[in-house]
């Protein structure tokens, strides 16, 4: 991989960096924060705990790293921050017919499409799963002990690979997540397209569904805004509530009153989720 940036915050360093993804079959930029502490244990040959950030519709590497208001709380508390981009890039990777926000580039969804011309590359589950965090052991002072948070179509990714990979990660947090995918909107016209029109296919990346199956055995904190334009056709959060009630899970489900669905809500409580991993990454 080749770093293509390098600036320091709170001590410690923002970075950016390109590779060639073997299971995207494309350049792939992530944005990583080491905090000081990592800095110090790159020197040593040490490691430190990482959060995995998957972004919504629309967003890159960027939006998180720039908007989020993150840096200050995870140098204190010696958490890496890993940003990969929202779904495979470049020329020959397809895209929606009319370039649609909310499908191909920009909207990996964070699943394995199985249709063509999809499944050549969108394969972001196994990128995210698999792909990245070996990259990121293997060149950075990061360890395995990992989180996953993520906001709206990323905290549908980050509930739906934390839910179905527990002994990888040691907490999961959303903002804003798409709890439902199959019964919205954005859910429906993502998986048609990425995964066919077999419904039975689609229960696989619902964390509605996965939840309610099996009992979570790890924490899940999620942040939802009451004034949030998407709550009611996209986002459902009580299916999530009642699909932990079915199994027995405990998840945090805290109404945000007044906030909407941007990245000024997602500022306003970072620290909370960042100190909620906090105790888990150990
Ligand atoms: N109305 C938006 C919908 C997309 C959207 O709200 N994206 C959210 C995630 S679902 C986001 O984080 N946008 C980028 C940003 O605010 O930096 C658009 O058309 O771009």
């Amino acid at each position: 991989m080749e770093q293509i940036s390098c600036a320091k915050v709170f001590d410690g360093e923002h970075r950016q960096y390109q590779h060639q993804s073997s299971e995207l079959h494309c350049q792939m930029r992530f944005a990583v924060y080491l905090p000081p502490a990592a800095l110090e244990a790159e020197k040593n040959g040490d490691t430190v705990p990482v959060l995995y950030w998957l972004s919504g519709l629309t967003c890159t590497d960027e939006n998180f790293m720039q908007k989020a208001g993150a840096f200050r709380v995870a140098a204190e508390l010696g958490i890496a921050i890993v940003a990969p981009d929202t779904s495979p890039r470049g020329e020959g990777v397809p895209d929606d017919e009319n370039g649609a926000y909310d499908f191909g580039l920009g909207a990996g969804f964070y699943l394995n499409a199985t249709q063509a011309p999809w499944s050549t590359h969108y394969h972001m589950y196994d990128y995210i799963v698999d792909e990245l965090p070996e990259l990121i052991e293997e060149n950075l002072p990061i360890s395995s002990v990992k989180s996953i948070s993520g906001h709206s179509m990323g905290g549908h990714g980050a509930l739906t690979i934390g839910l179905k990979n527990q002994s990888a990660y040691c907490s999961i947090s959303a903002f804003s997540p798409i709890c439902n995918p199959m019964n919205c909107p954005w859910g429906q016209k993502a998986f048609g397209l990425y995964l066919g029109n077999n419904q039975a296919d689609w229960q696989a990346y619902d964390a509605s569904v996965l939840l309610a199956k099996e009992k979570a055995n790890l924490p899940i904190l999620v942040d939802q805004g009451d004034a949030d334009n998407f709550l009611v056709e996209q986002l459902k959060p009580q299916a999530l509530v009642e699909a932990a009630q079915q199994s027995g899970s405990d998840i945090i489900l805290r109404m945000q009153p007044g906030y909407d669905h941007s990245y000024y809500f997602i500022q306003s409580f970072i620290e909370d989720h960042l100190r909620f991993h906090a105790e888990s990454l150990v």
